[in-house]
């Protein structure tokens, strides 16, 4: 696991830029997983700012993302395909006939989750996937207890996380139960992974992720088993790290320079 610490939100976020520019440019028809949430906003923003300035195609790419609430439509103001599309896919020269979700508002989510997971298999599996963190150790919708072995498929939503997630949605009772998430397993099966936190609410989960013991209690933790995983944090997000100072030693200004 590469820990790379920046000084600051907007340090973090450019070196996520740089990670994810790198390997579109190293491989034009790249299948990228994508994530939602407050964190990724600015990354989507570094990323247009690039392809704007003439610097980066997504033309070739392939996209998959990570989850979506269980009910909503499509064009629902707090659907995850609502998000992307007004974050990223609108905004950058990717075929949308290759950008994918799963369909929350379909009859049998669950079919639809394995039929996404097969939809992943038949591009040819993720290259780079692109992960926030939940405070309660979350990645993708995979809350706490999620087996490190699962698939994409449908989990409930901790009060936690929907106490998180409110702030979308106009009520608690609003704010959705379910989402299809893809699975941990399926995370893990990707090529390479990119997680991206920021901020000092997310100090415990990240050291449970980097320096706990691998549990289901902190789904992040399974990227300890990933050979190619890299965390990008800011100062905040690494507040909490206990071997702080060794990641800043073989990492210097977060930068990817020698073997740990
Ligand atoms: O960046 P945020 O809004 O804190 O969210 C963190 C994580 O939680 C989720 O939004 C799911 O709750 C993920 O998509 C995201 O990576």
């Amino acid at each position: 696991m590469k820990v790379l610490i920046l000084n600051d939100p907007e340090a973090a976020i450019e070196r996520a830029g740089d990670i994810v520019s790198g390997a579109v440019r190293a491989r034009p028809r790249t299948v990228l997983g994508l994530a939602t949430g407050g964190t990724m906003l600015p990354l989507y923003d570094d990323l247009v700012a690039r392809h704007d300035a003439g610097l980066l195609s997504f033309a070739g790419a392939t996209t998959f993302n990570l989850d979506e609430y269980v009910g909503l439509a499509p064009d629902h103001p707090c659907s995850y395909h609502r998000y992307m599309r007004q974050a990223f896919f609108d905004r950058v020269d990717l075929d949308r006939a290759r950008t994918h979700l799963p369909r929350g508002d379909v009859a049998d989510p669950q079919g639809e989750a394995e039929d996404y997971e097969r939809r992943i298999t038949e591009a040819g599996g993720i290259d780079l996937q692109i992960l926030g963190i939940g405070r309660n150790g979350h990645i993708g919708f995979n809350e706490p207890t999620a087996s490190l072995g699962s698939r994409t498929r449908i989990k409930t939503l901790t009060d936690d996380t929907r106490r998180a997630n409110q702030r979308y949605f106009s009520s608690f009772e609003e704010t959705p139960r379910y989402a299809i998430t893809i699975g941990v397993a399926t995370i893990l099966d990707a090529r390479a992974t990119l997680l991206l936190a920021t901020g000092e609410a997310k100090a415990e989960a990240v050291a449970r992720m980097v320096e706990g013991p691998l549990s289901a209690a902190c789904p992040a933790s399974a990227l300890q088993l990933h050979p190619n995983a890299t965390i990008v944090l800011d100062a905040g997000a690494a507040s909490s790290l206990t071997l702080r100072s060794y990641y800043e030693t073989v990492h210097p200004g977060g930068q990817d320079s020698a073997f740990d």
